[in-house]
């Protein structure tokens, strides 16, 4: 089947082919009942129930296609998103546009320099060599410290394993993503400054009219909201309930029933799952009972959460 002929009038919506963020955006993908099967070796899969093509392609080259117009939707990272738009000429606006952030894919882009080395700060890397995957983002940061002239620093491309370039001599220091620093670490290098946080995003085309970007992104929320809260439900003296509400104020506001115990209610409450063995302290020191915990399998909430 020549499927680019079967793209007409669907969504195409750009993911990663491969690295870090490819396995939780498929999960993201089957969340949202986004249901498709890739053919060996293809980059267009049609999605069965909807209206969509996915397009698979490198995180570092969605930009480009998202920004172009060419794909309606994108997930990547804000890094990638970053290095793309600090290309652009001054005036222009960038086609690419954040939808939402997508929690996954935390890292962050850092100025790494040898352990055992003299040089402790970033400006002390001016004028050497310097090697990235992110040469636009470490052109603008080495050409914005103070007091010094970045556009000396000779910045080379690496597309991976950028880390051993220290180590071979290619260059006195680098630009990579960190996560753990395990791979920064094992190559004997230290992290002296960070040039960007970043985190998996969904971004569109500025100019995309398809009407299913809303409904994408209603349902991607929905996924990564169920899989940040918990649903807390207990039965808590009458008297207690206002403190109970300050400990688990919910969404809007929890749900409280009145139970066939005269002076109990019930209650239940969305808790954000970082804090609820904390929570559950708090309201057994109150005098709550039978608190369970219920994960969340999907839900559709208004934007505004809980406070984190
Ligand atoms: N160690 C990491 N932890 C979390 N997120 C990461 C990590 N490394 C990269 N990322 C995120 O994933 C994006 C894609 O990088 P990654 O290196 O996984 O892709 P790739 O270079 O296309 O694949 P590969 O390295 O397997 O060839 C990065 O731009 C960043 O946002
Ligand atoms: O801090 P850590 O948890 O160790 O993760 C950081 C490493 O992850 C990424 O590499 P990747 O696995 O994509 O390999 P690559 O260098 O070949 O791109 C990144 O480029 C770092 O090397
Ligand atoms: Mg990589």
């Amino acid at each position: 089947m020549d499927l680019v002929n079967h793209l007409e009038g669907r969504l195409l919506f750009a993911v990663p082919k491969k690295g870090r963020l490819q396995q939780p955006t498929l999960d993201l993908l089957s969340g949202c009942d986004i249901q498709f099967r890739r053919e060996t070796r293809l980059d267009i899969a049609l999605v069965k129930n909807l209206p969509i093509a996915l397009i698979f392609l490198p995180a570092a080259d969605i930009p480009t296609f998202v920004g172009e117009g060419r794909v309606d939707l994108g997930i990547t990272g804000r890094d990638q998103i970053a290095e793309h738009d600090v290309r652009l000429p001054e005036a222009e606006i960038s086609g690419v546009e954040e939808v939402l952030d997508l929690g996954f894919g935390m890292c962050k882009l850092q100025v790494q320099v040898p352990e055992k080395g003299s040089i402790t700060t970033a400006s002390e890397l001016v004028g050497k060599n310097v090697v990235t995957s992110f040469t636009a983002l470490t052109e603008a940061f080495f050409s914005k410290l103070e007091g010094t002239d970045g556009a000396n620093t000779k910045i080379k491309y690496v597309g991976g394993s950028v880390e051993a370039a220290c180590a071979l001599g290619v260059a006195d220091g680098i630009v990579d993503l960190v996560e753990s620093g395990e791979t920064m670490k094992a190559a004997g290098l230290k992290a002296i400054d960070t040039v960007i946080e970043s985190t998996a995003v969904l971004v569109k085309s500025r100019n995309t009219k398809n009407k299913l970007v809303d409904l994408i992104a209603s349902r991607i929320r929905g996924v990564i909201t169920a899989q940040k809260y918990v649903l807390c439900q207990y039965n808590v003296p009458r008297a207690k309930l206002s403190t109970a509400k300050r400990i688990t104020p919910g969404k809007r506001a929890p749900s409280v029933t009145a139970l066939e115990v005269y002076g109990w209610v019930a209650v239940s409450a969305m808790v954000l799952k970082k804090s609820i063995a904390n929570v559950m302290d708090e309201l057994t020191a109150e005098g709550a009972t039978d608190i369970l915990v219920l994960s969340i399998e999907n839900s559709r909430t208004d934007e505004e959460m809980p406070p984190e």
